[in-house]
């Protein structure tokens, strides 16, 4: 198991280039097999949860290639198991897509229940009404979701929930229904926009994605593509936060602003300057950072993914905020890791109440998800003295280079694998 050893105390100064959307590319990397055609997807992050989707689908039958890095092409035209279920599939959220990919499709898929960050019930209720108001039989037997339709017909459908998986799903596997679908209350998430863009890329007919009705007419065949990832809000996001909780002054590019606009408001509030560019955010910390309150929806509203970074940066804030969990009812697990750390937080259902103290002092901590994970090593990077963060398998799960990231904007971390490299580096920094 590898640690993140972080000697903390320095402002993060400099530029971070940020990759492409990790939950845009899970999407779109499952649609490419919705065609026989060859697709090529560039700017896809290589991190853990990327790397797990192309194995299962290469391992289902399509050929991937990776061209470089961040450029995959895929041919799914020779896919002829539908049956989608491995250790690590099993683990991750977003091998729901293929469901709606495969169904879509070839009118049938088998896949793994999915799993992803334990950050509270996550049913896929909303996926399967969806699927089933299609025409679709769908049920769960075996750990494994099963949809089977002899043909799928465009019909309209009312989210209970906003729910961005349900909307990704419903979307793909109307696109290749007879018929036209409207999907009321639809996520509006950067993504949803970036998947419906990438499926029209393909010859899909959706239009309304961002809003939250979204209308799809079915096409009988999609075919190839070119087509590059939208940059990660989420990771954009997390090194905006890690400048602020460091008093440092960091320049974000290769990002829409626009996507992180939620986040710019709140560090604007707490006393951060917050300048913008074409492609590019510059985030200054160099006043004592204010409390504010912060509450978690669906975009255009503070994204639930940034609460652990958010409440890392207030409990260095001065006075008492409060954070608000509205979509996911246990995602304050990382509060007990914090207090290890020093912060003073009482959480209440779902709000937490934070009051300011004026640093982290290091500690020893568990990733316990990965935006926690994340959260923690902000913590660690502001923290007087030594932080060791365990279980960064979940930080890889999102985060490419994470810590050669964090390097070179000045910070003091290494990924290590024992005591002894715990150690060295404690004496080479001390
Ligand atoms: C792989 C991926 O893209 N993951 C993201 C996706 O997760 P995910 O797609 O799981 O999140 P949803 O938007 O679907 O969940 C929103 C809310 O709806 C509920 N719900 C969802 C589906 C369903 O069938 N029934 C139901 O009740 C969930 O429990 C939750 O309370 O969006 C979340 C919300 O922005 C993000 O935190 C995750 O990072
Ligand atoms: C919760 C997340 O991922 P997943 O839905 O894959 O667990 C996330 O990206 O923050």
């Amino acid at each position: 198991m590898e640690q993140y050893v972080i000697k903390g105390g320095n402002p993060l100064v400099g530029e971070v280039e940020i990759g492409g959307a990790k939950n845009a590319a899970l999407a779109i990397l499952s649609a490419a097999v919705m065609t026989d055609e060859t697709v090529t997807i560039e700017n896809v992050p290589n991190v853990r949860d990327t790397n797990v989707l192309l194995n299962a689908i290469e391992e289902i039958g399509a050929r991937v290639e990776r061209l470089d890095a961040h450029t995959v092409r895929i041919n799914g035209s020779f896919i002829r198991d539908f049956n989608v279920d491995n250790e690590f599939i099993r683990k991750i959220r977003a091998s729901y897509y293929l469901i709606g990919a495969l169904l879509g499709k070839y009118k049938r898929a088998e896949v793994a229940l999915p799993g992803g960050c334990n950050i509270g019930g996550r049913p896929i209720d909303l996926h399967m009404k969806g699927f089933r108001a299609l025409g679709a039989d769908v049920d769960i037997k075996y750990g494994l979701v099963r949809a089977y339709a002899e043909k799928l017909t465009g019909t309209h459908i009312y989210l209970d929930k906003v729910s961005v998986g349900a909307t990704i799903n419903i979307m793909m596997a109307a696109s290749m229904a007879e018929g036209k679908t409207i999907i009321e209350n639809a996520a509006k998430e950067p993504h949803v926009v970036d998947v419906a863009n990438f499926l029209n890329s393909m010859g899909a007919n959706i239009r309304g994605a961002g809003t939250d009705v979204i209308r799809i007419v079915g096409v009988e065949k999609l075919h190839a593509t070119e087509y590059s990832i939208i940059p990660d809000q989420i990771e954009a996001g997390t090194f905006m936060l890690a400048a602020a909780a460091t008093k440092g002054d960091v320049t974000v590019k290769n990002v829409i602003p626009k996507h992180l606009e939620a986040i710019s408001a709140k560090l604007l509030e707490i006393g951060c300057e917050v300048e913008e560019f074409d492609d590019a955010v510059r985030v200054v910390a160099s006043k004592p950072l204010r409390h504010t309150q912060v509450t978690t929806l669906p975009y255009p509203g503070f994204p639930t993914d940034m609460q652990p970074q958010m409440t890392v940066v207030l409990g260095v804030a001065q006075g008492t905020s409060t954070v608000t969990e509205s979509i996911f009812e246990n995602r304050f697990k990382y509060v007990d890791e914090l207090t290890r750390m020093g912060a003073s937080i009482k959480v209440e259902s779902n709000i937490a109440i934070i009051s300011g103290v004026d640093q982290y002092t290091g500690a020893r901590v568990n990733a316990p998800d990965l935006r926690a994970g994340a959260a923690l090593v902000i913590a660690g990077l502001g923290a007087e003295g030594i932080t060791v963060v365990d279980d960064i398998y979940y930080i890889e799960r999102g985060y490419e280079a994470f810590d050669q990231k964090l390097s070179l904007l000045g910070a003091l971390i290494e990924k290590v694998s024992d005591e002894k490299e715990i150690q060295k580096f404690t004496l080479k920094v001390s």
